[in-house]
This record gives structure tokens, C-alpha cells and sequence, in this order.
């Protein structure tokens, strides 16, 4: 038996003072920024500072959350460890790439892309984000399988309807188009092609914003079974006090850009320290 708690295993997933500035980078831009002065635009440069100083670990099995209002640079931080878009400053680092040792903000572009077919990936909350809507539930799941080299009919279709079981979506349904779909459907699809490589991080940016309550709700089941069966590393980025509680053990509160404060989800619910904490969650308890 593993005496590893989650907290002593090492990381899947490490950022150390991430930034991202849109506009002047330079440390003048960083000037009279923040949750002290109330905003994320720098009064001298016009730059929005939307992601500064951010750093945690995240370890295999374990789910961190991001929360913070629209615009507190959640889904930046998000972007950045994507690869999406790139970095200020800052480094990235991910266990099953050289065993942690590159910073993935010094790779070239396309070797940050190769990562999202195997080490990283994500599910976005517009489907459309993660997937082509015009290719069958079964051929959407296929593109990161071929990516890697699967090549026999048999075996990706195997591994699609295997991967759609999972995800609680009706194998009949593995030939339609995804644009025929549901949202909560599309959105289950989209979680199953973002496990179809095993990938050791899972990067989940307002999984069910946007979704019916009833549907949402079906969906955070299925994730919060899945974080836990598979033993995958994930940021949860949400705006939901609900959505996190449910799917992270540990959470960032953002705003204009910081990390306000950070903790077990449960004790920060329990006790927010933060003035902005304790707004978030009394908004959640309604
Ligand atoms: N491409 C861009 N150019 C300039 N500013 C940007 C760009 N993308 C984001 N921003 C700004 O950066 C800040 C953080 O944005 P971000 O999308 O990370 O916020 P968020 O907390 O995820 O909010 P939301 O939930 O609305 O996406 C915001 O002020 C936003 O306007």
C-alpha cells in the first residue's frame, strides 16, 4: 500500500510565478495594479495585468480550483498552461515531460502543441473550443488517437465506444454528428476526447457553465467520478463556489489578476479569510 498522501506525492503539474500582461510587459505596467488599487489596468501603460505571480502544484489524483469573477485572470492562467496563448513570465512544468525539468513557456510552439495530444489536456466550456461539430461523436474521439499513432479501425473504435461508455453517452449515438447533440452531451463527448490519450493532466475551464442546472448537475457526477478513477491531475477553473466545492480539494481565490488567497476548498468555504473570499462564498450560499 502507498503511504504517499496527496499532499507528499510529487507533482503532475507545477507553475511558479506565472504572468501574463496584455500590452507593455515592462515592470512599470505592474504599477498601481491589483486587488489593493481595484483594477488590473495599469494607470501609467493602459497594459491589463491579467495573471500575476500565480504558482501551485497540483499531484496526480488531485483537483485544484482557480475561482474568481469575470476578469480576474482565471481562464488566462489557464490559457497559459494550455498553451493556448503564451506566458509573460513565469514557468510550467509538467512531471512526464523530462521529469519536470523543462519550463514548457521556453518550447517552441509546436512542440507545446505535441504536448495537448498526450501529457495535457482540456475541456473547454464552449464545446465548439474542444470540438469539431461537424465530425461524428466517434471521429472526434479518433483525432487524438490517430494523432498518437493508433492506426487500426477496429481498436479506435473500440477505444471510442469504451471512452463514450464512460462518459454516459449511447454508443447508438457514436456515428451522428456532435452538432446534433445536446449540450450536456457535447459536453460529455468533449470530456471523453479530452481522456482518450490518458493524459496525466486535465485542464477543465468552466466544464458546466452555460448548461441547464439539471444537466449541469449530471456532468459534475460524471467528473467528479472520473477525477477520482483515474488518478489525472486537474485544474477546475470556474466562477462557481458550487462547481469547485464538488470537483477540488484545494482552491485559489483571483482577482484582478492575484491570488487572493489559497486553501483546502472545504476550510475556505468553512472560513474565508479574504474579504473577496468571503463575498464569493456568501454569493454561493445565496
Ligand atoms: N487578448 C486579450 N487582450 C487584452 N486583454 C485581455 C485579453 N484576454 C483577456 N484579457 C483581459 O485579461 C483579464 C483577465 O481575463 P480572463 O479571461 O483571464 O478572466 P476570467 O477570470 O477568466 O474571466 P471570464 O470568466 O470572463 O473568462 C480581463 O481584464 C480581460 O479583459
Amino acid at each position: 500500500m502507498s503511504t504517499h498522501t496527496p499532499q507528499s506525492r510529487p507533482w503532475a503539474l507545477k507553475v511558479s510565478g506565472l504572468g501574463r500582461i496584455y500590452g507593455d510587459p515592462s515592470p512599470a505596467s505592474l504599477t498601481g495594479t491589483g486587488p489593493e488599487h481595484g483594477t488590473a489596468v495599469s494607470p501609467s501603460t493602459g497594459a491589463v495585468v491579467a495573471a500575476w505571480d500565480v504558482s501551485f502544484e497540483v499531484a496526480p489524483g488531485e483537483a485544484l480550483g482557480i475561482i474568481g469573477e469575470s476578469g480576474s485572470g482565471k481562464s488566462t492562467v489557464m490559457r497559459c498552461i494550455a498553451g493556448d496563448e503564451a506566458a509573460t513570465t513565469g514557468g510550467i512544468a509538467l512531471r512526464s515531460v523530462a521529469d519536470g525539468t523543462v519550463n514548457l513557456c521556453d518550447l517552441l510552439p509546436s512542440a507545446r502543441r505535441r504536448l495537448r495530444l498526450k501529457d495535457i489536456a482540456a475541456v473547454y466550456q464552449d464545446p465548439a473550443a474542444g470540438l469539431n461539430l461537424d465530425v461524428t461523436a466517434g471521429g472526434n474521439i479518433a483525432d487524438p488517437l490517430t494523432a498518437v499513432g493508433w492506426r487500426s479501425y477496429d481498436g479506435i473504435r473500440q477505444r471510442a465506444a469504451e471512452l463514450l461508455e464512460r462518459v454516459e453517452v449511447p454508443l447508438s449515438r457514436m456515428d451522428d454528428l456532435v452538432r446534433t447533440f445536446s449540450g450536456g452531451m457535447r459536453q460529455r463527448v468533449q470530456i471523453a476526447k479530452a481522456l482518450a490519450n490518458d493524459p496525466p493532466v486535465l485542464l477543465l475551464d468552466e466544464p458546466t457553465t452555460g448548461l441547464d442546472a439539471s444537466v449541469a448537475a449530471g456532468v459534475l457526477d460524471l467528473l467528479r467520478g472520473l477525477l477520482e478513477e483515474t488518478g489525472v491531475a486537474a485544474v477546475v477553473v470556474s466562477h462557481d463556489f458550487g462547481v469547485i466545492d464538488m470537483l477540488t480539494r484545494r482552491v485559489l481565490v483571483m482577482k484582478h489578476g492575484r491570488v487572493v488567497e489559497s486553501g483546502l476548498t472545504d476550510q475556505l468555504l468553512e472560513d474565508p479569510q479574504h474579504p473577496y473570499s468571503q463575498q464569493l462564498v456568501a454569493a454561493a450560499r445565496g
